[in-house]
């Protein structure tokens, strides 16, 4: 098969080699991750600059309090008349209210702004990771993306973009008031907030890049560890392996607290030389005003108002810091989400969920690795809508590999799968899900309630649907039987349910996101043979006509009503029909029919 681009594969496992440290780098003709960021940020634009403005307003009241203060104190000195010290008092007063208020506001419509941001951006990278769910990244890696590598994108625009432009804002309006009352010193004041906004910043940067791309992948490594490591414990101690894996584990937590620590040292540094140029810049501005014979009092506003000024611009310093350690999250968000390169799909329209969708695998090969056997071999398939099929075989056969190129997780490496005449990679993986998808193999079952694991399939389905769902699945008696209802908690991956219930619980999301293409891998697994053709019955009288599905078992019972089954073996079709030509056909079929049919008789006959 050609490989699956992978953007977010990190270093080993647990049980694998010490890690190397890994990054990853913006790769060639793809938008920076901060321009990526920028584009999914562009709907929430207009709240950004307004935080930003208020973020400036905020920082220069408080710049502006200090100036006014001073003077009032120096020049109280000098009985100066009654009015102006009552004006600049009533001036103290409003831009210490101000100062709160702007603060105030501009968290919230920023916080408004980013929030909202957010959760469109997690879910679009939860609905890619679903996509590419067979892939293979590891559970605690892929949680590590959900959380911290969205919320860089969250601290891009809270803590770096919008405090940044207020900083360097503020700057600009420093040195502008400096000038109104000594040009001179507003040069001085100009070189000293060039050091610490720009070089500060720079050097800061350049010091922490390193460590800091090691920290975000390094993280996700960890809480990869711990998640093996505590679900993995019984078979790691079954195998002998605790010791290995914990050693692996303590080595890499060593190597993320040796970076951390070397980052902070860095940053106190920088801090130290950040105070170093206030004190300095603070003294050069008062030589030149006194240079220039600037009053005495202004003097004193001069040199508190540059040592505001520089306070201010040193977030800067903050930011450029904070940035450094965002990037690879933010680089592997924009990877993932692929975002700012025109898809496909874009020229092509949105996928609906309801179709018609005419699905076509034309001699369609796979093979996992370069020379080994084939796990699809020269497979046609013809699933227009409505179409009904079976895709049945021994184990390894290829039926899984057959709905994974379905769904787009795997490419093929020869042939072509067609959706409505286009080819399936032209689709974006993440809109692919509401044409094609269904119970895959393995589905994930969350630690949150029945109602939340299933709206997973259908956000916002009300609870007619819900009902419908879970009864087709067989699940609803249960459920109801629940002093907590759609609200029962199913425990880490369903862990407090049966293995069946766990399965009718996939299969109940599944059957309500109804997706136009349904696709069923075993959704009768783990069921006993009765239950099994009951839920298969329900589950296909519930799916819409004029929605088709592919129907993947291991069991022949309950295929009669179907249009077609296909045998596979080897990765190759090796027999097709209706099942009532199959079973009159010598063949695979027919042999495992007998044998199956046989076998459920005995356990139906044990079975009180
Ligand atoms: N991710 C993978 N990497 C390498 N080889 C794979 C991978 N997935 C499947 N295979 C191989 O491809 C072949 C087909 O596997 P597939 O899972 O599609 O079979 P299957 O018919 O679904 O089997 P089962 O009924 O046991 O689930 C097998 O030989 C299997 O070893």
């Amino acid at each position: 098969m050609s490989a699956v681009p992978d953007p977010l594969a990190t270093g080993p496992g647990a049980l694998g080699a010490a890690p190397e440290p890994a990054t990853t780098p913006p790769s060639a003709g793809r938008p920076t991750a901060e321009r990526a960021v920028l584009r999914l940020a562009r709907p929430y634009l207009g709240r950004l600059v307004g935080a930003g403005l208020l973020a400036t307003a905020t920082e220069f009241a408080g710049l502006a309090l200090m100036a006014t203060a001073t003077w009032l104190l120096m020049s109280a000195a000098g009985r100066p008349p009654l009015d102006r010290l009552t004006v600049a008092i009533v001036a103290v007063r409003a831009l210490a209210i101000s100062r709160g208020v702007f603060r105030y506001t501009e968290r919230l419509a920023g916080h408004d702004a980013v929030l909202r941001m957010i959760t469109d951006v997690r879910a679009r990278v939860f609905a890619t990771l679903t996509a590419r769910r067979t892939t293979g990244h590891r559970s605690g890696d892929v949680l590590s993306r959900l959380v911290s590598d969205v919320e860089a994108v969250q601290d891009l625009l809270l803590r770096v973009l919008v405090p940044g432009s207020a900083a360097a804002l503020v700057g600009v309006l420093a040195v502008t008031g400096a000038a109104l009352i000594s040009l001179p010193a507003a040069g001085a004041l100009a070189v000293g907030l060039v050091i610490a906004g720009v070089a500060l910043p720079v050097l800061a940067t350049a010091v922490t890049r390193r460590s800091a791309a090691q920290v975000a992948p390094l993280r996700g490594e960890l809480a990869a560890d711990a998640i093996d490591l505590t679900h993995g414990a019984a078979d790691l101690a079954a195998f002998g392996a605790t010791d290995n894996a914990l050693r692996v584990a303590e080595h890499r937590a060593r190597r993320l607290a040796r970076l951390e620590r070397r980052l902070a040292a860095t940053g106190f540094a920088v801090d130290a030389a950040g105070v170093l140029v206030a004190g300095l810049t603070a003294g050069a501005v008062v030589l030149a005003a006194l240079a220039a014979d600037v009053p005495g009092v202004l003097v004193g506003v001069l040199a508190v108002g540059s040592l505001a000024a520089v306070e201010v611009t040193l977030a800067l310093v903050a930011a450029a810091r904070q940035w450094t350690q965002l990037r690879p999250g933010l680089a592997r968000v924009a990877a993932l989400l692929d975002v700012g390169t025109p898809t496909p799909s874009a020229a092509i329209g949105n996928l609906t969920p309801d179709g018609p969708y005419d699905l076509r695998f034309a001699r369609v090969t796979v093979r996992y690795r370069a020379g080994a056997a084939p796990a699809l071999d020269e497979v046609s398939l013809d699933l227009p809508a409505g179409r009904r099929i079976a895709v049945v075989g021994p184990s390894g056969a290829g039926k899984s590999t057959l709905a994974a190129v379905l769904t787009g997780t795997v490419q093929p490496e020869s042939g072509q799968v067609t959706l409505n005449d286009r080819d399936l990679s032209a689709y974006a993986e993440e809109e692919l899900p509401r044409a094609v998808g269904g119970l895959l193999a393995e589905a994930y079952v969350f630690h949150a309630t029945v109602r939340e694991n299933l709206l997973l399939g259908r956000a916002g389905a009300d609870e007619a649907a819900l009902t419908a769902a879970t009864a087709a699945a067989g699940l609803l008696d249960w459920v109801r039987a629940q002093p907590a209802g759609w609200d029962t908690v199913v425990g880490e991956e369903g862990g407090q349910l049966s293995g069946g219930q766990r399965q009718r619980l996939a299969l109940a999301r599944a059957l309500l996101a109804a997706p136009a293409v349904l696709v069923l891998d075993e959704p009768t697994e783990g069921l006993d043979p009765a239950a099994a053709d009951a839920v298969l019955a329900t589950a296909l009288a519930a799916t819409p006509a004029g929605h088709s599905v592919l129907l993947i078992s291991h069991r022949l019972s309950g295929l009669a009503g179907l249009d077609e089954i296909v045998v596979l073996d080897g990765g190759r079709v090796i027999q097709r029909g209706r099942h009532a030509e199959l079973v009159a056909t010598p063949g695979w079929y027919r042999d495992q029919w007998l044998l199956q049919a046989a076998a459920e008789r005995g356990y139906l006959a044990l079975t009180p």
